[in-house]
């Protein structure tokens, strides 16, 4: 009775935040780019200016993460996703090509659902706000229920910051009874017209069976390639890094690391050198038991969480100071966790003959889970890069940098974002980092530059409809129907 009536007000709620985006949305369809502008900077001081307050938040309520690298997503959301949207044109008339007479007109989508998963509550809101509202959207976002304080925090804090910059009340809203049969309502609804979702597999399917066109997130599950030329130091430092970075919660990062045999030893001497802890047989056997749920989804429990944190969890005594736990692995599938997505500081490692064999290795990996998201090669050797970029199932593939960083482009230079399109590989409508660009429609205006008459191939049939009256429809089909005849 009690979730009937909790049901019931996340609906009743989601349609009224509905109702008043779909009014914000009309007034911010009718403002200029400036004012547009002065509205997505105001998000965008909001986000930097609060940074801290609520990486704190996030944190202490989800339990993923560190809140020092919270912060840093928090300013990645609000300052480099803002500079690099910033002079976006995405108002009025985007392109004017005089040449080919076609002219590009900006049409906002309308009224877009944001689904926000708990492992980036806030960067995620930031960042959704401030690339919906460049667009002319208004976003009404569908918190995931453990990140639901933050997430209503963040959305009061940049909700009126726009207001006072000129934003329609309304146009940045979220549910605060976020329950699934909300969501489905506000996913399902007819004045919903694009869904940006991110999160859990079973959110984002739901996003795509919705109806409503979406953009959605696949899993990750990245491979780093640590390839014979590499700088080998620099390669499993930009990895510990990247895998360390909030405790493995962006899903850009590296989940295995693939080696050759030849330069095996030396990489594991590395890794150990700078922290990393390589698990026994038996020790990964205990840990593998809490990668997964028992419906082969990934484990809360271990997502997000620090290296002494999970090793308390799986009984396992490591040395003090052990910032990634390490597990050998030669096989990949569902029912093997290693080679799996792990939000975690948890990587597996494979080692294989040769470049060629490693290729493959990732490329197994990958279409095991994750195809189309995201892997890493560390390697000096351009000729091998460019055999991978052109046989991995990935939208990006990153080279000598960290994964998580990388991929979302905060150390690269693809769009600084925190929703990364898996193409049609991944179940996704695009590859893209997502930017303002993704979420409006563009109208073509395009002037005729000649007459169907002139689309005929031959030059004699040419003169001859050079000749007719537009007008003499009777001589016009005569026409037609005389150069298909000399064609049969
Ligand atoms: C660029 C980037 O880094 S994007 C990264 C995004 N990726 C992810 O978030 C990783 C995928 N996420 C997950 O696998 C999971 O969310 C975990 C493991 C992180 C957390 O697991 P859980 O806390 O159990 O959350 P889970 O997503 O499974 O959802 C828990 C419940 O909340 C519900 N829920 C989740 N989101 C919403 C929402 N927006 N509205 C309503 N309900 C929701 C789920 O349906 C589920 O309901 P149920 O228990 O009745 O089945």
């Amino acid at each position: 009775m009690e979730t009937l009536d909790k049901d019931l007000r996340s609906i009743q709620e989601v349609r009224n935040l509905i109702k008043k985006a779909k009014e914000a949305q009309a007034q911010l369809a009718t403002m200029s780019q400036e004012q547009i502008d002065a509205i997505v900077k105001a998000i965008a001081d909001a986000g930097y200016q609060n940074r801290e307050k609520l990486a704190k938040m996030a944190n202490e309520e989800t339990g993923f993460g560190r809140w020092q690298d919270k912060i840093i997503k928090n300013a990645f959301a609000s300052k480099q996703v803002y500079d690099s949207i910033k002079d976006m044109k995405t108002v009025g008339v985007l392109k004017d090509d005089k040449a080919h007479k076609v002219m590009e007109v900006a049409v906002p989508v309308g009224v877009m659902a944001g689904l926000i998963p708990s492992t980036n509550p806030t960067s995620t809101v930031i960042y959704k706000a401030l690339i919906a509202l460049k667009a002319g959207n208004s976003i009404v976002f569908s918190p995931h229920p453990n990140a639901l304080k933050c997430i209503l925090e963040t959305v009061k804090i940049i909700s009126e910051a726009a207001v006072k910059a000129g934003c329609p009340e309304g146009a940045i809203a979220a549910m605060t009874v976020p329950t699934i049969q909300g969501t489905d309502q506000l996913m399902k609804h007819d004045d919903v017209s694009l869904i940006l979702a991110t999160g859990g597999t079973a959110m984002v399917k739901a996003a795509y069976s919705s109806g409503t066109p979406a953009i959605g997130v696949g899993p990750g599950n990245g491979p780093a390639f640590i390839e014979k030329s590499a700088n080998i130091p620099l390669a499993v430092k930009r990895i510990m890094d990247s895998k360390t970075f909030d405790n493995g919660t962006i899903c850009a990062s590296e989940q295995s690391v693939v080696v050759e045999a030849c330069s095996k030893d030396a990489v594991i001497a590395e890794f150990k050198k700078q922290g990393a802890y390589f698990l026994s047989a038996e020790e990964a056997a205990q840990l593998g038991k809490f990668i997964m749920r028992a419906n082969g989804t990934m484990n809360p429990q271990i997502v997000g969480r620090s290296v002494e944190h999970i090793a308390k969890l799986a009984n396992l005594d490591i040395p003090a100071g052990t910032r990634v736990l390490i597990a050998e692995e030669t096989r990949v599938g569902r029912n093997v966790p290693y080679s799996r997505e792990k939000l975690a500081p948890i990587l597996a490692f494979y080692t294989e003959d040769g470049w060629e064999a490693a290729c493959e290795r990732c490329i197994e990996i990958l279409n095991g889970e994750g195809a189309g998201h995201t892997m890493v090669i560390h390697s000096e050797n351009e000729e091998i890069v460019r055999e991978f970029a052109l046989k991995k199932p990935v939208s990006r593939l990153l080279v000598n940098t960290p994964g998580t960083l990388g991929g979302i482009g905060a150390t690269t230079a693809i769009a600084p974002a925190l929703t990364l399109g898996c193409g049609a590989v991944g179940g996704s409508s695009t590859s893209d980092n997502i930017s303002p660009l993704n979420l409006l429609n563009i109208r073509r205006v395009a002037y005729g530059l000649r007459e169907i008459e002139d689309l005929a191939e031959k030059p004699a049939a040419q003169t001859e409809a050079a000749s007719i009256d537009l007008g003499d429809k009777e001589q016009l089909i005569n026409m037609i129907v005389k150069r298909i005849l000399a064609e049969m």
